[in-house]
C-alpha cells in the first residue's frame, strides 16, 4: 500500500518503516536528485559572487555590458536609503535660479573645478567618476576629498553602467549634465585604443542613452576637443572649419562623438553643447600633460623632450587656464535650452551647439618651458626632438568669437598668469617637492 506523506506519523519512532526494495529505489533517486540541486546551487552561487567583475574596476576593463550592469545590481554601496539620501542632499539646489546637474568625470581636473563652481553658488551636483589609473589616483582621491568638503558627493562608478545612471536619475531629476568623463591624452591612444573607444565612444552613447530616456530629458554640455581640427592648416580654428582630418585616435573619437551628438539631438530632440577644448592647465591639473611633467622634470634634474616640427619649425598650443574654462562650461550651462523629447521621443527641434573654448594666444612650447624656468628657478635640461609621429599636431589656435557672442566666454589669463598659480599649487601640493609627482 501507498502511504502518502501526509498520513506518516510525525514522531518517526512510532513509525515502522517497510524494508521493501522499491522504498530502497525511492531512497536513491532521492538522494541523487538532492545530490544535483546542490551541485547546481553550488555552481550558480560560485558564478554570482566569484566570477562577476569587481565594483572598482576602471573604464579600461572589457567588460561587457551585461556584466556591468550585474556589477551595479549587486554592489550594496549603490542601493539602501544612505545611498540615495547621499545623492539627494549632493543634488540640493540652494539658490533661486538653481539647476541641478549630473557631473560625469567629477574626480577629474576639469570635473572637479567644475563641480566645485556650481556647488558655490548653489547648484545642485552630483559627482560620477570611476577613478581608474591612468594617472596616479591619490590625485583622484585628493580632489574627491577636496569636494566632498563642500557637500559634493562622488559616485563611485563608470559611465558605461546604465543601471547605475539611470538609477542616478530615478533619484533625481538633473536638469543638466555635464559629461566630462573621458579617456584624455593624445599619445596614450596609440597604446591603448581600446580605452579611448570604451570610455569617449561607447561611454558616451551609454550617456545619451540614458538621458534619453528620462523623464524629463536634461540638456547634455559635454567635453569634446580642439584635437578634432587634426590637420587643418586655416588659423584660427573656427567652428566652421573642416574637421575631418583627425591626427590621432583621441581625436577620431571626440570627432565621432560630435556626431553621435548630432544623432541623438537628430532623433531624439536632445539639447547638445560640445565644448573644444584647448590644452587646459592649472592647479589640480593632469599630470600626463606636458606642462605638469616638465614641472616635476625639471625640478627633479632630468631632461626634457620639447618637439619641434620639420625645418626646426614652431610646436605651439592655444593653453588655456581653468578658471576661464570653467566660466565657459558654465556659460554653456546657463544658455544651454531644453531638451524636446519625452519617453524617448522626439517632440520638436532642440539645441545642437558646438563651441572652441582657447585662449587666442598660442605659445610655443620652448617658451612654456622658458616661462617654468623662471618659476621654478632651476635651468631646465632641453632635449629638443623632432614632432614623433604620435598624434601631435604642430599647432593649435582658437578663434572664440561664437563662444564670446553665444555665451559670453571671455578668457583673461594669460600663460604666465596661469602657471604662476599652477606651480604655487604644485609646490604646496607636494610638499615643496620633497613628495615626488607620479
Ligand atoms: O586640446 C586638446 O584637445 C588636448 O589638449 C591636451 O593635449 P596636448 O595639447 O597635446 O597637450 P600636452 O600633452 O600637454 O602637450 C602640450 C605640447 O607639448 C608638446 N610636448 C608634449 C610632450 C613632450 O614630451 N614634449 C613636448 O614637446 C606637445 O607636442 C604639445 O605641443 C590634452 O592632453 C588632451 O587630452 C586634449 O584635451
Amino acid at each position: 500500500m501507498k502511504q502518502h506523506i501526509d498520513s506518516a506519523p510525525s514522531t518517526p519512532g512510532k513509525f515502522k518503516m517497510e524494508k521493501s526494495p522499491y522504498n530502497r529505489l525511492r531512497l536513491h533517486s532521492s538522494l541523487a536528485k538532492l545530490t544535483f540541486w546542490s551541485l547546481f546551487f553550488l555552481v550558480l552561487i560560485y558564478f554570482f559572487f566569484f566570477k562577476s567583475p569587481s565594483p572598482s574596476s576602471s573604464s579600461s576593463s572589457s567588460s561587457l555590458p551585461s556584466d556591468l550592469s550585474r556589477r551595479s545590481l549587486r554592489t550594496s554601496s549603490y542601493a539602501g536609503p544612505n545611498f540615495e539620501k547621499r545623492v539627494r542632499a549632493s543634488a540640493k539646489i540652494r539658490s533661486r535660479t538653481g539647476i541641478s546637474v549630473l557631473v560625469t568625470g567629477a574626480a577629474g581636473f576639469v570635473g572637479t573645478h567644475v563641480s566645485a563652481a556650481l556647488k558655490r553658488r548653489g547648484d545642485g551636483v552630483v559627482g560620477l567618476d570611476n577613478f581608474n589609473d591612468y594617472y596616479d589616483p591619490s590625485l583622484k582621491r585628493a580632489r574627491q576629498a577636496l569636494l566632498e568638503r563642500s557637500g559634493v558627493y562622488i559616485v563611485e562608478g563608470d559611465i558605461n553602467d546604465a543601471v547605475l545612471v539611470s538609477k542616478l536619475f530615478d533619484i533625481v531629476p538633473f536638469t543638466h549634465v555635464m559629461h566630462l568623463a573621458a579617456q584624455a591624452g593624445v599619445r596614450y591612444a596609440m597604446e591603448n585604443p581600446g580605452s579611448y573607444v570604451h570610455s569617449n565612444i561607447a561611454g558616451l552613447v551609454s550617456i545619451l542613452e540614458v538621458c534619453k530616456n528620462a523623464n524629463p530629458q536634461p540638456a547634455i554640455v559635454w567635453a569634446s576637443s580642439s584635437s578634432v581640427y587634426g590637420l587643418n592648416t586655416k588659423v584660427p580654428f573656427s567652428e566652421k572649419d573642416r574637421t575631418d582630418q583627425p591626427a590621432s585616435l583621441y581625436a577620431a573619437t571626440k570627432k565621432a562623438g560630435e556626431e553621435f551628438a548630432h544623432t541623438y539631438n537628430h532623433i531624439y530632440g536632445l539639447s547638445l553643447t560640445g565644448l573644444r577644448f584647448f590644452t587646459v592647465y592649472g592647479p589640480w591639473g593632469r599630470p600626463d600633460m606636458a606642462y605638469f611633467f616638465f614641472t616635476r622634470d625639471i625640478l627633479k634634474g632630468k631632461s626634457i623632450p620639447i618637439f619641434e616640427a620639420a625645418n626646426h619649425g614652431t610646436v605651439a598650443r592655444d593653453f588655456t587656464y581653468i578658471d576661464d574654462i570653467v566660466k565657459g562650461c558654465l556659460g554653456a550651462l546657463d544658455t544651454a535650452e531644453k531638451s524636446t523629447g519625452s519617453g524617448g521621443k522626439k517632440k520638436g527641434v532642440a539645441q545642437l551647439r558646438v563651441f572652441n573654448l582657447g585662449n587666442t594666444s598660442p605659445v610655443p612650447v620652448s617658451d612654456l618651458v622658458g616661462i617654468l624656468e623662471k618659476l621654478l628657478k632651476v635651468k631646465a635640461k632641453r632635449l629638443v626632438m623632432k614632432l614623433p609621429r604620435n598624434g601631435d599636431v604642430q599647432f593649435t589656435h582658437a578663434n572664440i568669437s561664437l563662444a564670446e557672442r553665444e555665451i559670453g566666454y571671455k578668457p583673461s589669463t594669460d600663460l604666465q598668469t596661469g602657471l604662476k598659480k599652477f606651480v604655487q599649487w604644485y609646490l604646496s601640493y607636494y610638499e615643496n617637492g620633497k613628495k615626488a609627482a607620479q
